[in-house]
């Protein structure tokens, strides 16, 4: 039987109906629902950035026994919309990413050098992944991981997440507005209606 990753008990981000979840290794749940509907508060919520009820488990052990930090680590979000602080894209990155990953994501070996000023929405949020990714995380929470991408770049990030999610036995969460994308990465599907989680 697959092994339990993360579990959520009556977890409530304060915008939806409390939630019963389980996501096990090397699967990935889908989240769909309307603009404004919750998603990226519930992705929030799970990565402890906002306050919620209830109580997450990771691996058996329950948030409250976890330090905030290790917590935000092995439950990695990845946000709509990235956030830049030093100069230079390297400085953000705990270790320098393995070249197969930045081929994989269709970087040059010198994007860790480059100024964050120059960096384009598309390149932003490849390398954004490639940062949360570094953090060796056991959850991914995934808050539109291609909503900045050509056609061709949203279905080489797919087929990187989806080998990392197979290969590290990772538990993922993925915010999508895209029923074909839902339909090519989907294990299991959620959909918020009407202030409630429901799978579909
Ligand atoms: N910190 C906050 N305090 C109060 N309300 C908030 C907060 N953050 C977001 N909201 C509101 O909660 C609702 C849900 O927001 P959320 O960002 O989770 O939507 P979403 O489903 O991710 O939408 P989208 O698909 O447009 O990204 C929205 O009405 C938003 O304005």
């Amino acid at each position: 039987m697959a092994t339990e990753v993360l579990r959520l008990n009556q977890f409530d981000c304060g915008i939806l109906k409390p939630l019963d979840l389980v996501i096990h290794e090397r699967e990935c749940v889908c989240l769909s629902g309307a603009s404004g509907s919750g998603k990226s508060r519930l992705l929030r919520a799970i990565a402890d950035l906002d306050p919620h009820g209830g109580e997450a488990v990771l691996r058996g052990h329950a948030q409250s026994a976890i330090p905030a930090p290790q917590w935000r680590r092995r439950v990695a979000l990845l946000p709509a919309e990235s956030q830049w602080w030093a100069e230079t894209v390297g400085e953000h990155l705990p270790k320098a990413p393995a070249a197969a990953d930045l081929r994989a994501l269709d970087l040059p070996a010198e994007a860790t050098s480059w100024n964050v000023a120059r960096l384009s929405s598309g390149e932003k949020q490849r390398l954004a992944l490639l940062r949360v990714v570094s953090l060796s995380p056991e959850v991914l929470l995934l808050d539109e991981p291609t909503a900045n991408l050509d056609s061709d770049n949203a279905a080489r990030v797919e087929r990187w997440l989806l080998r990392l999610v197979r290969e590290q036995r990772l538990a993922a969460l993925w915010v999508s507005h895209d029923p074909a994308q839902i339909e090519r990465v989907a294990d299991a599907r959620l959909r918020i209606r009407e202030g409630e989680a429901q799978w579909s």
